[in-house]
């Protein structure tokens, strides 16, 4: 589903005349079955976001392939990659990254907006999904309206209404107490086996790491173990 082979990264930093390369990731080999949780962890630094966004074409990698459900996404352009992602990926970050202008409701609408889904289809799938997320009756509130549990659930659902086979995480319980992260875990393994969804969560959290299938561990910038859980 997700293979990355021979992967290298380097970001060069400084003034023009005194550019250094500074090399974040190694020779990094991955292959993500459909259907897994995988956890990515490590040390701060130790490439973990960097990886997220080379498999997210946020960023292009020096070297190296990056391929998602049998395409050589590795080369495409901006434009192949906005396409790519609406179809194919959903996101959810530690800080919800709401539009905080938007309601609830438009915030999980927006995708299918991009996608071009005519008004009604859109009404009603993001119905559907309040419904299932169990956000019903929030449709109005704004992102500061709600709290964190609930703006992460708004999240979530903008990451499942365009059906993603696919959700990348990034510290997605880094902002929620005990009992929202128990939640939100549970609603991730539900959503995993129910629905199939792959998912690549990176994380400091031994919790999530629980639920993962596999935990990769980066060390400054290669992949220093894999972990089979069972779960
Ligand atoms: N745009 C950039 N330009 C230069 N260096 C960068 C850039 N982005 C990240 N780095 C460097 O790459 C290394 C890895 O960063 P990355 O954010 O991938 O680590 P991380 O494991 O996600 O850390 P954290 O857990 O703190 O988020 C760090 O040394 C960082 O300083």
């Amino acid at each position: 589903m997700i293979e990355v082979n021979h992967l290298y990264h380097s970001f060069y930093v400084g003034k023009k005349n005194r550019r250094q390369e500074v090399s974040v990731l190694k020779n990094i080999n991955l292959n993500i079955e459909a259907g897994e949780i995988v956890s990515i962890v490590g040390r701060s630094g130790s490439g973990k976001s960097t990886l997220l966004n080379l498999l997210s074409g946020y960023i292009k990698p020096s070297s190296g392939e990056v391929r998602i459900q049998g395409e050589n996404v590795t080369n495409f352009t901006e434009s192949q990659w906005a396409g790519f992602r609406a179809d194919h990926l959903g996101f959810i970050f530690q800080s919800f990254q709401l539009i905080p202008s938007m309601t609830s409701f438009q915030n999980v609408e927006l995708p299918l907006v991009m996608q071009g889904v005519p008004d009604k289809q859109r009404k009603q799938k993001v119905a559907e999904i309040f419904k299932r997320v169990e956000l019903e009756g929030l449709e109005g509130h704004y992102p500061s309206e709600l709290s964190g549990g609930q703006q992460q659930r708004v999240s979530v659902a903008r990451a499942l209404v365009v059906n993603p086979p696919i959700i990348l995480a990034d510290e997605p319980t880094g902002s929620l107490d005990n009992e929202t992260e128990a939640e939100l875990l549970a609603f991730i393994q539900q959503l995993n086996k129910e629905e199939g969804i792959t998912f690549v969560i990176i994380t400091h959290d031994e919790e999530v790491a629980s639920i993962a299938d596999r935990t990769v561990r980066l060390e400054g910038g290669s992949i220093l173990e894999e972990e089979e859980m069972s779960r």
